[in-house]
């Protein structure tokens, strides 16, 4: 392999990078070869996981970490929080260079997102899930694995921000997500990949502009829990209650993922309105999955004291708001918040 530090002290180790394993599909397995969407998530334990891929042991040394073992629509903000501040907790140790999170694809892109906002460390960590379970035919866990244990074992991913790597690419975990169910290509960002990784080694042509990690104000270290945010979807004919289950359980956000420009009915304004007045945060984001939701476009933000999601899609921006309602209620700090993450 090619070293492009060759020569430095850094060149002439192996990185160390710590695997900790979540489940999903990169973990699944099905009855037969030809079972490529149907199967069992997260059965494989990371020991076997790794022994699967013996060329990662050319790239980096290596020791697995089996966290959890579900599929990751089972996800809540107690595996988050647990997983953050394990994360957190072995970047700390200088005897790990990187860390790879093997994850169920649903909601990866949340996780890679909450880990890019509240873990301080500049260190790589790479979110890597599968299309297929290893039992199948063109299974692409493999590759996929070993591409993450390339990027967090690289110098040039440091600093990068949380990485996902499906498919070849490195994508950025802060834009990145989910588009199809079903292909290997599944993981697509508006604003294009950060770069690829091909044969153990990282070619990156992008960065994100984005406050992350240690330029963060969040820290996971300080976080035990997450408020509630909740998330209503938009379309037409909708039931104004909706909202009101939403704040009765507890929720002291909600993200309307409204329709277009993140547009609200207009027998809807009333209802969120009362519920903005009773103390609820109101975050206008989009069902449309590119663009950017822009203040005061489509309805009075400053008037009705509501903020605007920018570019993150409702899952994105339920993360987002969850962490910055453990430090602020305020609506202008708030809508700062998500300008600059
Ligand atoms: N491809 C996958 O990983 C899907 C699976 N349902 C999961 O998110 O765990």
């Amino acid at each position: 392999r090619e070293m492009p530090e060759s020569g430095t002290a850094a060149a002439t180790r192996k990185p160390n990078v710590v695997i900790l394993a979540t489940g999903g599909t990169i973990a699944g397995a099905g009855a037969d070869a030809a079972n490529s969407a149907t199967y069992t998530a997260a059965k494989v334990p990371v020991d076997k996981l790794i022994a699967a891929v013996p060329q990662i042991s050319t790239i980096a040394n290596v020791r697995g970490e089996q966290v959890f073992q579900i599929a990751s629509e089972s996800f809540t903000d107690t595996q988050l929080v647990q997983l953050g501040k394990r994360v957190s907790q072995l970047l700390k140790q200088d005897d790990v260079d990187g860390v790879v999170v093997t994850h169920g694809t649903d909601t990866l892109e949340e996780t890679a997102f909450f880990l890019d906002l509240v873990v301080k460390s500049d260190k790589p960590i790479v979110v890597v899930g599968s299309m297929r379970p290893g039992t199948a035919i063109s299974a692409d866990g493999a590759l996929n694995l070993l591409d993450a244990v390339t990027v967090a074992g690289s110098k040039e991913a440091i600093g990068k921000g949380v990485t996902v790597t499906m498919n070849d690419t490195i994508q950025c975990g802060r834009d990145v997500n989910k588009r199809t169910n079903v292909v290997p290509s599944a993981f697509y960002s508006q604003w294009g990949p950060l770069g690829m990784v091909v044969e153990g080694k990282t070619y990156f042509f992008r960065s994100l502009a984005k406050r992350h990690n240690t330029s963060s104000e969040f820290d996971i270290d300080q976080i035990d829990s997450l408020p509630l945010v909740g998330i209503v979807y938009g379309s037409g004919n909708m039931i104004p209650g909706v909202y009101d289950a939403e704040v009765q359980a507890g929720a002291k956000a909600i993200v309307n993922a409204g329709t277009g420009n993140g547009s609200v009915a207009g027998y809807l304004v009333d209802k969120l309105k009362d519920i903005r007045s009773k103390g609820t945060i109101v975050i206008r984001s989009s069902r449309v999955p590119d663009g950017i939701v822009l203040r005061n476009a489509e309805q009075p933000d400053d008037k009705y004291d509501w903020v605007v999601a920018n570019d993150l899609n409702p899952a994105k921006a339920k993360i987002l708001a969850a962490v910055a309602l453990t430090k602020t209620n305020d609506t202008k700090e708030l809508q700062r918040i998500f300008w600059e993450y």
